[in-house]
């Protein structure tokens, strides 16, 4: 696979995207299917990097997969090879992804040991995986950690009981972990400060339709009583809503017409809203949202008229993942905001190139950026660039569809990591990119 794309932009784009499978949920999900021996159902699961490679280490450590189409999946987890755990090779293909972290808790539900190597994903910052092995010990696990190569061995010796714990941080990954090792626990299991987010919402109401008791779903406090043993089931993901966040955000710096099909509306939260705040119309039509094309759009102040900070926190709050994407949206606009990128500490050093294209931004901090919106009175310009991380990655793609001129974006990796096809995809949008 090339590893650039060539764009030129000033296309105004138009037409209908369906948003892919959503990638975080795959990644709990996928793991999730190694809680049963029975067959496991997954469709619209997202043709990613990251995704494929999580059910490539699957297949390594024995599971059965069956591509049935190119977005559905069988698994079956009858005969787990725990040796390969161990191996060198197991190790490394861990490392290139951060969802390979959740197989922990399910193969400490199903066989009272896991083991877990340096996990991959964005270098966004440090990643701590404190929640999940704290909440793993309270659960009956004592672990070791290897500093040398940064491996985890985890065992249940006497099985895992349930037990309260309040978790030090509502951690996505680190709550779908806790919650898969409990599922089979003795007892109640009581997860209060639980990631919440609907992605937690779909694995649980997947593992109860597996025959788990779960309660709580949807809230910070969540209730499990383990049951002895879980069946197949089928599960289908929900669209991407970092990926809608995106095509918005796309649709604006573009002055572009679009309408994102079954973008699964009630399941966005404060996304729709967070966009309206930099300006940008967009209707939620039933399921679809449509966004039209827009000569100008102004960033809203606070009521008592001082500058807008737009920063994360968890769901319900807005999603870190989508803070890029604002950030290089808030370039074109009218008016300024403060980005304050709270959870990740450099995730936001991907600035620079959107300076040297043109934009007005100052990097406080590595938490801080202030954009002060060039309001279309000049474009963008392309350059050369490279791609740190898949959502700096998107949103330095959007800066270029919106820049005059030919820009090079390399180390697409990164957006391959997280976006279907998103080259071919756009282009069917009316999109100058190509991959060389
Ligand atoms: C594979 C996957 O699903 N990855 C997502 C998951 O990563 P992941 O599960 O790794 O992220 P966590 O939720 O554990 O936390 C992310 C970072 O935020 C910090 N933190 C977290 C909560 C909090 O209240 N305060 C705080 O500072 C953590 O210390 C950590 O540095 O959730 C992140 C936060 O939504 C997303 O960016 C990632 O895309
Ligand atoms: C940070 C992200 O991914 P990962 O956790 O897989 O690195 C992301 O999806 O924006």
């Amino acid at each position: 696979m090339s590893s650039a794309f060539e764009v030129r932009g000033g296309n105004r784009l138009k037409g209908d995207i369906v948003p892919q499978g959503a990638k975080n949920e795959a990644l709990q999900i996928i793991s999730a299917v190694l809680l049963t021996p029975e067959k496991v159902t997954i469709s619209n699961i997202p043709d990613i990097l990251d995704v494929n490679l999580l059910i490539e280490l699957l297949a390594d450590i024995g599971v059965a997969v069956n591509r049935v189409s190119r977005d559905t999946c069988e698994f079956t987890a009858a005969n787990i090879d725990m040796a390969y755990l161990q191996s060198a090779e197991f190790k490394k293909k861990s490392g290139r992804l951060r969802g390979s972290v959740m197989i922990a808790g399910p193969l400490l539900a199903r066989y009272g040991k896991a083991y877990i190597p340096k996990p991959g994903g964005d270098k966004i910052g440090r990643r701590r995986l404190d929640t999940h092995i704290i909440g793993f010990e309270k659960l009956g696990v004592q672990f070791v950690y290897d500093t040398d190569d940064n491996f985890f061995r985890l065992e249940a010796a006497d099985g895992l009981k349930g037990t309260y714990m309040l978790l030090d941080e509502p951690s996505v990954t680190g709550t779908a972990n806790i919650v898969m090792a409990a599922v089979m626990a003795k007892g109640t299991t009581t997860i209060y400060n639980a990631a919440c987010e609907p992605y937690i919402q779909q694995l649980c109401k997947m593992l109860n339709s597996m025959g788990a008791n779960i309660s709580g779903v949807g809230s910070n406090l969540i209730t499990i009583e383990g049951v002895t043993s879980l069946k197949g089931c089928s599960h289908a993901m929900l669209p991407d809503m970092i990926e809608i966040g995106s095509f918005i955000g796309l649709a604006a710096m573009t002055q572009s017409e679009i309408t994102i099909r079954n973008a699964g509306v009630e399941h966005l939260g404060i996304i729709p809203e967070k966009f309206r705040q930099l300006g940008i119309h967009l209707e939620l039509r039933g399921n679809d949202i449509y966004v039209p094309a827009q000569d100008s759009y102004e960033i809203q102040t606070f009521l008592d008229g001082s500058i807008l900070t737009m920063y994360d926190h968890p769901w319900p709050g807005f999603t870190p993942d989508l803070l890029s994407i604002v950030l290089v949206v808030a370039t074109q606009a009218k008016g300024s905001v403060m980005i304050h990128q709270k959870m990740f500490e450099s995730r936001l050093f991907f600035v620079d190139k959107l300076i040297d294209m043109g934009a007005q931004i100052v990097l406080c901090d590595p938490h801080r950026a202030v954009v002060i919106g060039l309001g279309r009175e000049h474009a963008l310009r392309g350059i050369t660039m490279s791609s740190p991380d898949i959502r700096a990655g998107v949103a330095l793609l959007i800066a270029a569809l919106s820049a005059e001129g030919k820009s090079t974006i390399q180390n697409i990796e990164q957006i391959d990591r997280g976006y279907q096809y998103i080259d071919e995809r756009l282009r069917r949008l009316g999109a100058d990119i190509k991959r060389v």
